[in-house]
């Protein structure tokens, strides 16, 4: 089964498009462990745990549900490879970090957070006994800021690496460094205790990625290819491309579920406006179905949903039924969605890119765009992962040909304010580094401006205590920023309610087009003059208020006639208990509050959201003090209909104007009291 560097035709095997030629698996597997044994990734376990022991990076290519995510790392737990040391798997993505832990956990019979554990932004599920530990990217780069060797580890796999995000980029830099280190004693003179410390192994995963690039940045790693998959995915094109892929969605669906035999559905589509819009359509022409049709649960799955919702995906459909699931790429790699047969693919993504002449500062905004040869075959690898499936492109062949092989690194297209900010924490510059491909130059200056702004760096573009500060909480730099400033402003309370709730992924307030004018009316109650964030301040104490006095029921009660998404307000919960924890470790006392004067909690926000304020033009719109765009209060916005001399916003939405989105009203002084602002040449 394995290959080790093979010729030129087996490297093309590795990267074509799944075909219907692929060897079926004729047995249907049914205990668990047989399912292991029968995944093609299997009859090569003794070849690959050798080349592993042998070498120190290897770099590993299987097709989609070949079985490199959930067998690697339990095959180098068993052979004794990981020591008494953790192996860590990381992810792009938060659903496949926690999914996968869960399947992995099931495999090896035990709970999760024993044995097998996951790491994501707020939230962990691991012990003093877990040896396998599938982590986002993100999460591993954090640890780092503890543990600069990452001495827990003994291996590192990097698992989906063709996505090549800004924080699984900076972790192949560190590993390199980290491996150098503790691998060759040698190496580590002067680097203390490091030369001690068991050697670490790097292994690099994915289905579609250019080895050669990643063998070479590792010193030319050996590549390993792991031929063949367990069934077989029939990918068909569309004859002419179809401009209105929604609607192309809607009608492929329902071919599939009056014609094709049973079996779930899973939609790719760019963003949650087309998720909503398709979820509706669909709805509606279900009822209009003959009765003797089975039914139809459809399950959105994107990334502002909840965890808890997002797991919904998972659970099987109900019996008669045909499952659709409407999700964006988040669903694009790593998991397994039991059920789904059939793969319907849009074609279209959103992607992260860095606006940095329309905002003057690094700042990211989600564009829509064609998918690349890489994304397609991910998706079209969701199928067939328990029985053979289908991928019905809405694309045509030639355009899928036309694709890029894979996306643009995100180093080179998204903000690097964060990374900059973890780097400084590490001794490191971004300047510096041995990246794979190095980030842009005008990316760079904006993150080393937003920063400088910030008070994270001083004019030497040296880390200041305020910036190890902000570091420490697991926030984008501008909000952790309100946080500390929260400490100076005696309004910490109030700014930990205000921040969890920016950081739950899902919305506070939901939109119902059957009941607008209640829900508008509903909404009305918790504004505060100021605007946006103190009124999610009032929101938040009016919940606590009716969970306290009146228990869970009247609370779930409440938001509903409220219009109010408990599920963000129990996500923004769990958020400020682990930033409280945070603040602990700082000596931030988290119960200083600033009770009815909201005046100090409106300053900490200018201290984060200072790049983020507009002053108002005579003619209605707002001009950015520290950009050259002229933008408008969003309709959303409890101020959409105001004009107030200065504003601050989370972020800018881009339609067909430049909206600012989050706003609250400040007092001019309160933006000219920033510090750098004073400064003269700042
Ligand atoms: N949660 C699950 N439920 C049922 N089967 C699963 C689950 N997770 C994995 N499997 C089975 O294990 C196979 C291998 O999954 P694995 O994630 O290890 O593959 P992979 O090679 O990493 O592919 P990909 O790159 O697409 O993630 C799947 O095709 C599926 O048959």
């Amino acid at each position: 089964m394995m290959s080790p560097r093979p010729g030129l035709e087996a490297r093309k095997k590795a990267r074509v498009s799944i075909s219907a030629k692929n060897t079926p698996k004729s047995v249907q597997p049914n205990s668990m462990q047989d399912q292991r044994n029968e995944l093609p990734i299997a009859s090569g376990k003794e070849a690959l745990v050798e080349e592993i022991r042998r070498n120190d990076v290897t770099i590993l290519i299987g097709e989609t549900g070949s079985g490199k995510t959930t067998q690697v790392p339990q095959y180098l737990l068993e052979s004794g490879i990981a020591g008494s040391g953790m192996i860590a798997v990381t992810q792009p993505r938060k659903v496949a970090a926690t999914s996968l832990a869960a399947r992995v956990a099931a495999e090896q019979d035990v709970s999760v957070g024993d044995l097998v554990g996951y790491s994501v932004r707020f939230n962990e599920a691991s012990s003093a006994k877990t040896r396998i530990k599938y982590a986002t990217d993100g999460m591993l780069v954090r640890e780092l800021l503890g543990d600069p060797m990452l001495s827990r580890y003994s291996v590192v796999i990097i698992d989906e690496a063709h996505e090549r995000t800004l924080r699984t980029d900076l972790l192949i830099t560190n590993l390199k460094t980290i491996q150098k280190a503790r691998n060759s004693p040698k190496d580590a003179k002067g680097k203390g205790s490091a030369s001690q410390l068991n050697p670490l192994k790097i292994v690099v995963m994915s289905a579609t990625l250019d080895a050669e690039k990643f063998s070479r940045f590792y010193d030319n790693a050996k590549i390993l290819y792991v031929k063949g998959r367990q069934h077989p995915v029939a990918v068909y094109h569309t004859a002419v491309s179809q401009p209105d892929y929604v609607d192309a969605a809607l009608r492929t669906f329902f071919q599939i579920h009056t014609d094709q035999p049973p079996g779930d559905v899973l939609i790719f589509l760019p963003g949650q406006e087309d998720i909503e819009s398709l979820d509706k359509s669909i709805k509606l022409y279900a009822d209009r179905l003959p009765r003797d049709n089975p039914g139809i649960t459809v399950c959105p799955m994107y990334a502002a949903l909840p965890a808890s919702q997002q797991a919904e995906i998972f659970s099987p459909a109900t019996p008669n039924t045909r499952k659709c699931i409407l999700a964006t790429n988040i669903a694009e790699t790593s998991i397994t969605i039991p059920g789904i047969k059939y793969v319907i693919d849009t074609g279209k993504c959103k992607e992260k890119r860095y606006v940095a002449r329309e905002t003057g500062t690094g700042f990211d905004t989600l564009l829509t765009r064609d998918i690349t040869k890489s994304s397609a075959m991910q998706r079209a690898g969701r199928a067939g992962r328990e029985g053979s499936g289908f991928c019905f492109r809405l694309y045509t062949e030639e355009s899928f040909h036309a694709m890029p092989d894979t996306a643009e690194p995100e180093i080179r297209r998204c903000s690097l304010t964060s990374s900059l900010l973890q780097l400084k924490c590490l001794g490191q510059d971004l300047e510096d580094l041995d990246f794979m491909d190095k980030p842009d130059q005008e990316a760079i200056g904006a993150a080393l401006k937003s920063l400088y702004l910030l008070g994270a760096l001083d004019s030497k573009k040296c880390l200041t205590e305020l910036g190890r500060d902000m570091a420490a909480f697991p926030l984008e730099p501008n909000l952790a920023r309100a946080v500390v400033a929260s400490r100076e402003f005696g309004c910490t309370s109030e700014v930990l309610d205000i921040i969890s709730v920016l950081s739950a992924t899902s919305k506070l307030f939901y939109d119902s087009t059957d009941e607008r004018d209640a829900a508008q009316e509903a909404r009305r109650k918790f504004r505060h003059i100021s605007g946006d964030h103190l009124t999610i301040l009032n929101v938040v104490r009016a919940f606590r208020e009716i969970w306290a006095s009146e228990g869970k029921a009247a609370r779930r009660d409440w938001c509903r006639k409220q219009f109010v998404n408990d599920r963000c307000l129990l996500e923004a919960q769990n958020i400020r208990n682990q930033l409280q924890e945070v603040c602990a470790r700082m000596g931030i006392d988290r119960r200083t509050s600033c009770g009815e004067n909201e005046q100090p909690v409106l300053k900490s926000l200018v201290r984060g959201l200072v790049q983020h304020a507009a002053f108002l033009q005579p003619d209605g719109s707002y001009k950015q003090l520290m950009g050259p765009s002229i933008v408008k209060i969003h309709p959303s916005s409890s101020l959409c209909d105001k004009k107030v001399p200065v504003i601050i916003y989370d972020e800018l939405v881009y339609t067909s104007h430049i909206y600012a989105r989050g706003v609250s009203a400040v007092p001019r002084s309160f933006v000219a009291e920033v510090p750098v602002l004073n400064h003269k040449g700042a």
